[in-house]
């Protein structure tokens, strides 16, 4: 099986943005603006944490997968690739998760 990764579903996110909000769910997001997909997202955040505190295996898979599902259309709505958020994540491993927390307090 070939490597699906999130790049791929945020092509396919992107390609629905041109879309019908009528056969579309991501359009019907998006359609209603960035404050209404970041709600989205808590809803789903939500629900992985249940699934995670105490849910089957399976369930916190499935939680996980619409949580990075809505986190992608979120990023969408704010014009945000995750190329970017890759980026910041690449350039933190120069440092430790501790030291990165305490050049936060400083900030
Ligand atoms: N990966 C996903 C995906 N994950 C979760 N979801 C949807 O996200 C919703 C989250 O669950 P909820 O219980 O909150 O859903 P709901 O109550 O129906 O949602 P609302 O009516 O409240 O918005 C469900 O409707 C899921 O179907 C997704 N919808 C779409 N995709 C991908 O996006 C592609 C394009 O989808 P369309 O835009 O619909 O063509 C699909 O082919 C998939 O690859």
């Amino acid at each position: 099986m070939s490597a699906f990764t999130l790049h791929d579903l945020e092509a396919i996110i992107a390609s629905r943005a041109a879309a019908s909000a009528e056969t579309s769910y991501t359009k019907k997001l998006l359609d209603k603006g960035a404050a209404h997909c970041a709600k989205k997202m808590g809803e789903e955040a939500i629900e992985v944490v249940l699934a995670g505190a105490g849910e089957t295996r399976d369930r916190v898979v499935a939680e996980a997968a619409d949580l990075l599902y809505h986190l992608l259309v979120l990023l969408k709505a704010r014009d945000i690739s995750i190329s970017e958020v890759e980026a910041l994540l690449k350039s933190r491993t120069a440092q430790s998760g501790l030291d990165e927390k305490a050049s936060r307090k400083d900030a």
